[in-house]
């Protein structure tokens, strides 16, 4: 069992990473005072049919009230629905003050229960237990948000979790296509961060379908890492916290474009990234083999060009409402190395120059 500390200007809680990292949770509610609370676990109809019990006969066992509200899986549960829906069911059961939220899924799942937990009564604590691999970078950060037809997580908060029980049992059930999202984001934080990292997983992973817990356990320790280490230095995205961004201005409006769930963040993130590292190349004089990497991609099954029916003017658009931008200009996270990022605001004009470059 591994742990990393989270330490934000207000906040510090453990992230436990290992096998069997759940049994630890009643200890730790316990312990943090939360022994007689209501606790409400919101989860998605997959992972209920999966998780759920375990959870829930775990918490009870040890004579914890628990209830649970069951949304539906992916960004259709990042709704203004779905976020009424939990609090009225919050409130019609009783929930309080004292009450705590626990977040049993992937990044939409933690999105939308920590969204609700920061606005519930003005806000309640809640606790994250991940279950995909993205949610390496979801869980841990306190960005909670659900979407708008006009843009992904804009309405949202920064509300951290008091605690995360990332246990690696639970990521035994993913499909192909859910460790392909997830292993976007660790690609993303070794680009930005650590480029011995990087080359690691350029030369160690060669097929998603065959990674085995020490190389998850490995992935996700570097990524939470990573991720603590920015939260820590800028908890509200007031400077380097941005670059946590890398690949997600193309990739969210990606996402909206096409409709939240049609293609998954990692997907987006990845052909946003790809887009990135073409401009890095052309505005900061990046040296990188591209070919190569989407050699790699391609291989791993990822897309690597902007789907033909998205017109890249509407996408330039849609980019314009990202939250980094706040002139006329969109601002990007480029690299100028492996590993040292730069935000950079670029004229329309190079955007599309190489935005047109991206459709295959
Ligand atoms: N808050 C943040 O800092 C942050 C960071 C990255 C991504 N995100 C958000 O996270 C979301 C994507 O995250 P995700 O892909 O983890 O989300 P998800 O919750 O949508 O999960 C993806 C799918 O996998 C299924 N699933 C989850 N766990 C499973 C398991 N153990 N076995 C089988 N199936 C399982 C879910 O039912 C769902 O269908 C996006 O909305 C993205 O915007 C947020
Ligand atoms: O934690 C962050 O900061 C990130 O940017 C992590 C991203 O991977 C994540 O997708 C995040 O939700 C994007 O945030 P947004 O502010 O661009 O909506
Ligand atoms: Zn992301």
């Amino acid at each position: 069992m591994e742990q990393i500390i989270v330490q934000t200007t207000s906040e510090q809680y453990p992230v436990y990473i290992g096998k069997d990292a759940i049994n630890r949770l009643p200890d730790f509610l316990n312990s943090a005072g939360y022994g007689k609370s209501k606790l409400l676990i919101i989860t998605d109809k997959k992972v209920a049919s999966l998780h759920l019990e375990t959870v829930k006969m775990l918490l009870q066992n040890e004579g914890f009230s628990v209830i649970d509200f069951v949304v539906p899986e992916g960004e259709f549960a990042k709704t203004f629905e779905v976020f009424y829906q939990s609090h009225t069911y919050a409130l019609e059961a009783g929930l309080n003050r004292k009450s705590l939220i626990l977040a049993l899924g992937g990044g939409a799942v933690g999105d939308l229960a920590g969204f609700v937990a920061a606005t519930f009564m003005r806000g309640v604590p809640f606790i994250q237990i991940p279950t995909t691999l993205l949610a390496h970078d979801s869980a841990v950060g306190g960005k909670v948000a659900i979407n708008h037809p006009l843009g992904k997580n804009m309405i949202g908060a920064f509300h951290q979790p008091i605690a995360v029980f990332y246990d690696l049992a639970f990521l035994h059930t993913l499909p192909l296509s859910e460790l392909r999202s997830g292993f976007a984001e660790v690609i993303k934080h070794g680009l930005i961060q650590d480029q011995t990292f990087f080359k690691w997983l350029t030369e160690n992973i060669s097929g998603l379908d065959e990674l085995i817990d020490e190389q998850l356990s490995y992935m996700i320790l570097k990524g939470v890492g990573i991720k603590a280490a920015i939260v820590k230095e800028d908890e509200k995205e007031s400077g380097i916290r941005a670059f946590l961004n890398l690949g997600h201005t193309l990739g969210h409006a990606i996402e909206s474009e096409m409709g939240y769930g049609k293609i998954s963040h990692g997907e987006g993130v990845i052909i946003g990234t790809i887009f990135a590292l073409k401009l890095s190349m052309k505005e900061l004089d990046l040296r990188f083999d591209l070919p190569g990497l989407i050699k790699w991609l391609d291989s791993l099954g990822y897309r690597t060009s902007v789907p033909a029916e998205l017109n890249s003017e509407k996408l330039i658009a849609v980019m314009k409402k990202d939250k980094k931008t706040v002139t006329s200009k969109i601002r990007f996270v480029l690299l100028e190395q492996i590993g040292i990022p730069k935000l950079v605001e670029l004229s329309d004009k190079t955007i599309h120059d190489v935005l047109v470059t991206m459709y295959s």
